[in-house]
Parts: C-alpha cells; structure tokens; sequence
C-alpha cells in the first residue's frame, strides 16, 4: 500500500460480553483506532451501543475511540457522548442536513473530533459544504456498504467518491467501512482513504494481526 493508513477494528464483530478484552486484543495486534458503530434501530433497523457502554469502555484504555453514529438525532448524543470520553463523532449527512453548523460546533466543544458520513446513495458533493464550512468537520467517512450490519460485500462503486474527495482535499482524513479486508484495502488505499474499518475480516481471521497489518 501507497500512503500509511490508520486502521480501526470494527468493534460490532468483537464479543460484546468481552469488550474490554476484545479492545485490547486489537490494540495489541497494532489497531490506532477502535472503530465503535452506535446504531438506534431507526436511521438503521439494528440497535448497538450507546453512551453507557462507550463509558465503560473508556475506564479500559485510552485509546482512540472512533464513534460512528448511525442515528436520527445526532444532536440527542454529543452531550452523553462527550462525558463518556469519545474521541470522534461522525454524523450523517442525511440527517444532518439542516443543523450541520450547530452540531460540530457542539461536537468540537465537548472535546471530540467532528466527522460525516454518508451512504453509498448520497452524492458525494453533499458533504463538500461541511468540510469547507465555518465550522468544518475533520473527517469524511464514505460507507463502502449500506450501514446497519457487518459482514456485508464491498461495494467498488464507492471508490469514485474516495477519488473524488482526495483529489479535492488532499490532506483529509478519508474513512472508508464496510467490506474492508484482505482483497479490498488496497483499492481503498489506492483510491486515497488513510483510515480503514474493518470488522469481519480482522475479527474473523485466525491471525487478526496479519489483517491489521496489511493497512
Ligand atoms: O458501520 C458498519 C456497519 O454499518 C460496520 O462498521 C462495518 O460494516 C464493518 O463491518 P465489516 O468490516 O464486517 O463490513
């Protein structure tokens, strides 16, 4: 691979009833980020973690803790977020279309690093505004498959929003999720994205290692 890119094991593969071990299993294995996806049951049809268990999490490392939030009400979760000591927080654009300003202002005031997402469906050019903004966010997250589940198939198409997004921006942080791994990362990487989600595939292997370390 070209550029050095970060990787963040997606947690939702990981034992729940064993997060804390889990977590630092993949620390170990060379993991920079933990890669947290909050879902409500609503934006997406599954339900995952919240604030409580991003808090329980926090008293057992100090690591980097990469919260995607798959919700309706984004603005609903930075306060609990940012008490429980999350690090990053990435909103949809497709619910956020309306209060973008507001929320990374609230974001960047309790301490976390703001982000957007947005589906394989959403134009890529509907996050352009965010990141050139008053109040920018730091990173774009382009799902490489429809959020809601892991486990999913890649989908290539998206690479043209990655393309697209480095050429315009080349010093953005560009996260991709979804169908990451061993056959995939490097056209990722190649399209321009430095931060990798990868759940099955790293939590699935029997050497998680050898997976973290190809990104
Ligand atoms: O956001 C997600 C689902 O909405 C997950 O982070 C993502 O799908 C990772 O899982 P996998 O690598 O198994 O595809």
């Amino acid at each position: 691979m070209g550029v050095e890119a970060k990787i963040a094991p997606s947690m939702l593969s990981s034992d729940f009833a064993n997060l804390a071990s889990e977590a630092q299993r993949m620390l170990d294995c060379g993991a920079d980020w933990l890669h947290m996806d909050i879902m409500d049951g609503h934006f997406v049809p599954n339900l995952t973690i919240g604030a409580p268990v991003i808090e329980s999490l926090r008293k057992h490392t100090k690591a980097y803790l990469d919260c995607h939030l798959m919700v309706t009400n984004p603005l609903d979760y930075v306060e609990p977020l940012g008490k429980a000591g999350a690090s990053g927080f990435t909103f949809h654009v497709e619910v956020s279309r309306d209060n973008w300003g507001e929320l990374v202002q609230r974001i960047k005031s309790k301490g976390m690093r703001p982000g957007v997402s947005l589906k394989p469906g959403t134009p890529i050019e509907e996050v352009y505004p965010l990141v050139e903004g008053e109040y920018p966010v730091e990173m774009v997250l382009v799902m490489t498959v429809e959020p809601g589940f892991g486990g999913q198939k890649f989908m290539p198409e998206t690479m043209d929003k990655v393309r697209a997004l480095r050429k315009k921006y080349p010093s953005l942080d560009i996260e991709v999720d979804g169908g990451l791994g061993p056959s995939t990362i490097d056209m990722a990487a190649s399209a321009g994205a430095n931060c990798i989600v990868a759940g099955s595939s790293v939590f699935g292997a029997p050497d998680s290692a050898q997976v973290i370390s190809l990104s």
